[in-house]
């Protein structure tokens, strides 16, 4: 564990590295432990969770396998060669374009049936590849035993069984990977019915050009109109004429579309290969797993069905809220763990010294006054980064890993799917929605998961309106814990807005309707150093992400004071501040929030403490800051996904709509004279 420390956190980078090294790509289903098993070979660090869609860009690492080198690539997950959602053609058009020196197809060896379709479609292909059956622990627990060798002959390619995160199976990956060689592709092909090999052969006959991927696969992904290949043989200026009368007079031979005749066909193939390498030691065991129509649910099933129906799902749901958050993040790391490090360690001892230190060397005020004055780099961007903000950030995402290791958020969608059906997105999207309070920057990422563009859109624009980031969540929940009401007011508000928004865009937005499909892992119990190593790698990122522009902000917060246009740009803010019902000095805590939602936070807490704010300006307050666009960074993220277009239409309507909302809210509280 000491050692996965040191790694660096290699998240979502894309794009291609020249640096001369052979490749070994990893590719699979999601949530089969591709991630665990790159975090084991390579230098680099990729998120590990129990929910599917963790990684939805490609990673890269170096790794040594027998004192070789080779750069090893984590991929997400995809259900088979040819994509529906975005991550999935991230790792589309990876396999399209690299040549490595092997492929490693990672599978759950619970799940064989579902899973081999894909390694059929890579041997048909006919790139060097190597099956991992992974989760070797589940398939033993379940009576499931695999005859290795049996399969490896079926299929023609090398076959490993590992139990990744107990780090089993992994030397003989390693002894295989370093002795793999690529005489030929694996030899078991499907064959298809009489219309689509013919179709298939006719394609690839038309096929000029090189390819990475064997033509024939090349020429099924053209019999399923896929965008990748069509784009591809565009490129390289193929007939697509002569292949679109292929393509059409083939779909009309067969009444049902093409990819699916050709998954059930491959499926047959699949099954046939399964009942002769797969063995069931404890009938008994598998039934009650498999089965759907029995007498005693299963332990698991029963959690589950306690998780997912609302009437016990929403109560175990404000459970995990108000021990998770209230509790812990709100109650212990923003009062106990703050108070001290804010109040005695920097407030007491820590800043008195610096300043007293650093004006003893520097004796220039204006210098002072950069580094140690009011908003100094030190005694505000650091002590906030530090005192304030990273315990709480840190206590999040405890609680955050583990409940993404547990296997909830799955569970989570399933309940909450008939809600974001309102709003225009499925039960998928809780997945993004729940990230955002982690990160609403990485969460916008990960809307790559959903289905239709309309539900990636409505996703991206509530998290950029109504989800608190992590550091801003905690900062809230810190604030607003001097008083149950004062957070449950904060909290009803911004659900309604997350709903009504929703709900308004869905209606105004035109598009399909989201269908609702996500894989059910089983429930795990959280590994502590998963979480630790998880907590640690995610409180590096935010630190090194928040900590430059803190002090970006400390530094334009210094230039402004000495050109005088600071006190232009929060004289303009102390209107909508007052509007709102709040002094005018707070309009300096909006003008950080512009920064970041959690900078601007932290100043009203500090307002808050010093006794300048009441309970409903707090609470007023709290809820426009949450209602701000959350960072720069996430701005630039949603330009990137998005375009400059929607980002901008977002910012227009989010800035004036989080004044207005403080507003009312203002009004409705002070109208009914609510003390807090
Ligand atoms: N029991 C068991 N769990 C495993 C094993 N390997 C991985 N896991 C767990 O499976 C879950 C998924 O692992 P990841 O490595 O994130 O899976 P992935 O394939 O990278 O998933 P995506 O990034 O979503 O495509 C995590 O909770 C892991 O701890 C294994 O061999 N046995
Ligand atoms: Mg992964």
């Amino acid at each position: 564990m000491l050692n996965i420390l040191k790694k660096k956190s290699c998240c979502n980078v894309e794009g291609d590295t020249q640096n001369g090294l052979e490749k070994i790509i990893l590719v699979g289903n999601p949530n089969v432990g591709k991630s665990v098993i790159f975090n084991h070979f390579s230098d680099s660090y990729a998120v590990v969770s129990n929910y599917p869609g963790t990684t939805v860009a490609i990673s890269k690492g170096k790794g040594l396998f027998r004192g070789e080198e080779y750069e090893i690539i984590d991929t997400p997950g995809m259900y088979s060669l040819q994509p529906i959602t975005e991550e999935e053609r991230v790792s589309q058009k990876y396999v399209f374009n690299s040549k490595p020196f092997v492929y490693l197809h990672v599978v759950d060896a619970k799940n064989l049936q579902r899973m081999l379709p894909l390694t059929l479609q890579l041997i048909e292909a006919k790139v060097p590849l190597i099956l991992v059956l992974n989760m070797m622990d589940e398939a033993s627990a379940r009576g499931i035993s695999i005859n290795e060798s049996g399969l490896q002959k079926k299929l023609g390619i090398p076959v490993i069984c590992t139990t990744s995160i107990k780090g089993e199976g992994m030397d003989r990956l390693e002894e295989a990977i370093s002795s793999y060689s690529f005489q030929s592709a694996g030899s078991k092909v499907v064959e298809y019915s009489r219309g689509i090999t013919y179709a298939i052969d006719e394609i690839s006959s038309l096929l000029r050009s090189e390819y990475s991927i064997s033509k024939k696969t090349v020429a099924q992904l053209l019999l399923l109109n896929d965008t990748v290949a069509l784009e591809e043989v565009k490129q390289k200026h193929e007939d697509i004429k002569a292949i679109n009368k292929i393509v059409e007079g083939t779909e009309k031979e067969y009444s049902d579309p093409l990819n699916y005749v050709m998954a059930i066909e491959r499926q047959g193939y699949v099954n046939d290969i399964v009942d002769s390498v797969m063995i069931m030691n404890n009938m008994a065991g598998v039934n009650r797993e498999n089965s759907r129509n029995k007498s005693s649910p299963s332990f698991s099933e029963r959690i589950d069905k306690l998780l997912i129906r609302p009437i016990t799902g929403i109560p175990i749901l404000l459970l995990v809220l108000y021990f998770g958050l209230y509790k812990f993040v709100g109650g212990f790391a923003a009062g106990t763990v703050v108070d001290y490090l804010e109040g005695t360690l920097f407030g007491e001892l820590i800043n008195p010294w610096v300043i007293e230190t650093f004006n003893s060397f520097v004796p220039y005020p204006v210098i002072q006054d950069l580094f140690v004055g009011e908003y100094g780099i030190f005694t505000q961007a650091v002590t906030y980064a530090i005192a304030l903000i990273m315990p709480l950030v840190g206590a999040f995402f405890i609680v955050f890993s583990i409940v993404e290791d547990t296997g909830y958020l799955p569970r989570l969608a399933m309940l909450i799917d008939r809600v974001f059906k309102k709003m225009g997105m499925s039960g998928r999207a809780v997945i993004p929605m729940v990230l955002g309070f982690g990160c609403a920057t990485m969460a916008t990422m990960v809307t790559r998961t959903l289905e239709t563009k309309r539900e990636k859109v409505i996703a991206s624009m509530l998290l950029a309106l109504a989800i608190p980031c992590s550091a801003q969540l905690g900062v809230i929940l810190g604030v607003l814990s001097f008083s149950g009401k004062a957070l449950a007011i904060w909290a009803i508000v911004i659900a309604f807005e997350l709903v009504l928004i929703g709900y308004l865009s869905s209606l105004v937005m035109p598009g399909e309707k989201p269908s609702f499909f996500i894989e059910m892992p089983p429930l795990r119990l959280p590994k502590l150093s998963n979480v630790l190593v998880k907590t640690y790698s995610r409180m590096q990122w935010y630190f090194f992400e928040v900590l430059p522009l803190f002090v970006i902000a400390s530094v334009l917060i210094w230039v402004g004071r000495l050109t005088g246009l600071f006190d232009i740009a929060v004289n303009l803010m102390e209107y909508p501040s007052q509007w709102i019902g709040l002094p005018a000095e707070a309009g300096l805590m909006f003008f950080y929030g512009f920064f970041r939602r959690d900078f601007g936070a932290a100043g009203l807490f500090d307002m808050y403490n010093a006794g300048m704010l009441t309970g409903v300006n707090i609470v007023v307050a709290a809820i426009t800051l949450t209602l701000f666009m959350p960072c720069i960074a996430q701005f630039l993220v949603t330009v990137k996904e998005r375009g400059i277009k929607t980002a901008l239409a977002m910012a227009a309507f989010i800035f004036p709509g989080a004044f207005a909302v403080g507003f009312i809210v203002n009004y409705f509280l002070t109208t009914f004279g609510v003390v807090l």
